[in-house]
């Protein structure tokens, strides 16, 4: 049978782990899953979920995105040096203002998010390009459309992912390859937990005031229910990613998260930007009244959208 190869990176946990062991699962056997991690000692949550396809359609092997030596060596170590479908999905978020971080902890972000899939390309892409074919899938985020108040260089990293590919994207056409971004919304993963722990132990001494309280009053006091109101599980983003691996002509730019495209409609519909901004800012500085009623709304809206998935779902039962 003529599988096609799938390389991801970061399976220790949340999308990667999901994605990883989804794809293997593929009733029809379509894939062979070299499933990546930086370190292999984390590798236990993938063996569980992996299941019965451990050993059979999913491989588990070591690949850390910021280091050149482990991504050759990792390609080397497949059959033919061949992937057929690379998804870039290691990744780390930052939150907090610039002030409180230090140049070293941005460039680890940049050097994460962007440079790590530009290491995997200048490994990859030749190998493509000789044999026209493949699909590059990258995890971006919303955050690669739409910039969020406290995530600037997060934002920065996902906006260098999205401009890298696009331009990209024209070059790869004219070798038959194809890129797609998914672009999740907030997703309840370790990546949540670990951004809003290291938020939260932020030294604030180097903001004033006004900028130490928006963040503490502001954004962490509403992290965790904006990810409760608005959040997609792992399994939601991974069931989506599959889709667009299995379609013949993939999008080049996909967003996860319906209850979330309202918001980054704002950008598309004014040229000159300021609605978003304009939006963001009444969201958040007149918190208690718009934010909480627009999260009231998209509650009500998440409520609806289950509901009328459940009702579907039973009408597909009773037919
Ligand atoms: N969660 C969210 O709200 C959203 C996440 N995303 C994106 O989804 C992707 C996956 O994140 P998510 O699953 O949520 O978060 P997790 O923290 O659960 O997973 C991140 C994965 O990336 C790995 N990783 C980090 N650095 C490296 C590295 N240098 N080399 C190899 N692997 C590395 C982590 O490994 P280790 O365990 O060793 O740290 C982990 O396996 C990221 O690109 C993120 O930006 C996009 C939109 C929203
Ligand atoms: C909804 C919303 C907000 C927060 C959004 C967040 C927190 C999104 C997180 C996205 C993630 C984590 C993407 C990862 O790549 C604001 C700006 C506070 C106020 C305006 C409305």
């Amino acid at each position: 049978m003529n599988q096609k190869v799938v390389l991801i990176t970061g399976c220790s946990s949340g999308i990667g782990l999901a994605l990883a062991s989804r794809i293997a699962k593929d009733e029809k056997k379509r894939f062979m899953v070299y499933a990546t991690m930086r370190n292999l000692g984390k590798g236990e949550a993938l063996v569980e979920a992996a299941g019965r396809t451990l050993g059979r359609t999913l491989e588990i092997k070591q690949l850390d995105v910021c280091d050149e030596a482990s991504i050759k060596a990792c390609v080397d170590s497949l059959p033919e040096r061949r992937v057929d479908i690379l998804i870039s999905n290691a990744g780390m978020g930052l939150i907090g203002p610039i002030e409180c971080q230090s140049i070293d902890e941005m460039k680890t972000v940049m050097d994460t998010n962007f440079f790590g899939l530009v290491r995997l390309l200048k490994e990859l892409l030749p190998d493509m390009k000789r044999r026209k074919k493949g699909h590059i899938v990258v995890i971006s985020s919303v955050m690669g459309i739409q910039g969020i108040l406290f995530n600037d260089v997060y934002a920065a990293s996902k906006f260098a992912v999205e401009g890298f590919c696009e331009s990209l994207a024209v070059q790869a056409l004219r070798f038959n390859l194809n890129i797609s971004l998914i672009e999740p919304g907030p997703v309840i993963t370790e990546f949540e937990r670990k951004v809003y722990e290291e938020g939260m132990k932020t030294d604030l001494s180097k903001a004033d005031k006004v900028t130490a309280d928006m963040f503490t009053n502001i954004y962490l006091k509403n992290y965790n229910q904006i990810f409760e109101t608005l959040g997609q599980t792992a399994d939601d983003v991974a069931e989506h990613t599959f889709k667009i691996i299995t379609m013949d002509n993939p999008p080049f730019r996909h967003q996860t998260n319906t209850l979330y495209t309202p918001m980054t409609t704002l950008k598309y519909a004014d040229p000159n930007g300021d609605l978003p901004i304009d939006t963001f800012y009444k969201m958040v500085f007149e918190h208690d009244k718009v934010f909480n009623a627009s999260l009231n709304f998209l509650k009500l809206l998440r409520w609806r959208s289950r509901k009328s998935f459940t009702l579907d779902k039973d009408k597909e039962k009773s037919s």
